[in-house]
């Protein structure tokens, strides 16, 4: 059993993840490829698996650079979050979140057939990600859905259209914890379309050993805090036993 995401790093096969553990289904129906920090002591604890040069010729060189650019984006997005929040721009940074980011990036394909089965299965069954930010690409090919009030039943779905050029940014539940709800972490989910379709996604989370509590200004006695502080770590881990328990 999976315990962290980087307990993962290479490849997860179809099924092997349920984002939502309440269903009855055997698993989402996707297959994957993860990748994590390049250096630092999470790197160097969980190397990545990379497959080798000869079968995949400057594969590993082009991931690598995908990711020190996206994990920069990552960082910018967090410092205007952290304006947004009237904090200092190098909030993140300050509390640890970004020392030693647990940042994976998630090679995603759904394939096209849809299994014949009494209970529905999804690409990715309903989810909010774990960590602070996700920015996804995607091949164009529709699916992604969203849930703009996770609160309200029944959940109404939208589509979401891919942009040309564009990140689509969720917020994680680590955020949604740090702002008291403020920033609400974004429910989705990936329907079968009934065709082959490859996504990349990046987790920012936070730093294992991160304390994520209450922001002082998200707060008051009106307001209490509707989360207790938790270590990303503990967070993060337990929703990964959680989503891969029956592997
Ligand atoms: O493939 C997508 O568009 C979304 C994937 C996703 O939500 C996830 O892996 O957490
Ligand atoms: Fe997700």
């Amino acid at each position: 059993m999976a315990l962290l995401r980087r307990d993962l790093l290479g490849y997860t096969p179809l099924y092997a993840e349920k984002l939502d553990p309440s269903l009855s289904s055997i698993g989402d129906s996707k297959e994957s490829f993860y990748f994590g920090s390049l250096e630092g002591v999470l790197a160097q604890r969980y190397p990545n698996q990379w497959p080798s040069e000869g079968i995949l010729p400057s594969w590993r060189q082009t991931m690598e650079t995908y990711y020190k650019n996206v994990l920069s984006v990552g960082r910018k997005l967090l410092g205007l979050i952290a304006l947004a929040l009237d904090l200092d721009e190098d909030f993140f940074e300050k509390v640890g979140a970004l020392n030693d980011p647990t940042a994976v990036v998630r090679l995603l394909r759904y394939p096209g057939e849809v299994i014949s089965s009494d209970v529905e299965t999804y690409g990715a069954s309903a989810h909010s990600d774990y960590g602070m930010v996700t920015l996804l690409l995607t091949d164009g090919v529709p699916g992604l859905q969203v849930c703009r009030d996770k609160s309200k039943q029944p959940h109404i779905w939208e589509d979401v259209p891919g942009i040309k050029g564009a990140f689509i940014v969720n917020i994680g539940d680590m955020m949604e914890r740090w702002t008291n709800g403020l920033f609400r972490s974004t429910l989705h989910r990936v329907m079968p379309v009934g065709k082959e379709r490859y996504s990349v996604v990046f987790f920012l989370d936070p730093n294992p050993d991160c304390n994520v509590k209450c922001l002082e200004s998200c707060c008051s006695e009106t307001c209490p805090p509707r989360f207790p502080p938790i270590l990303a770590g503990d967070y993060i881990k337990e929703r990964f036993r959680l989503t891969y328990a029956t592997s």
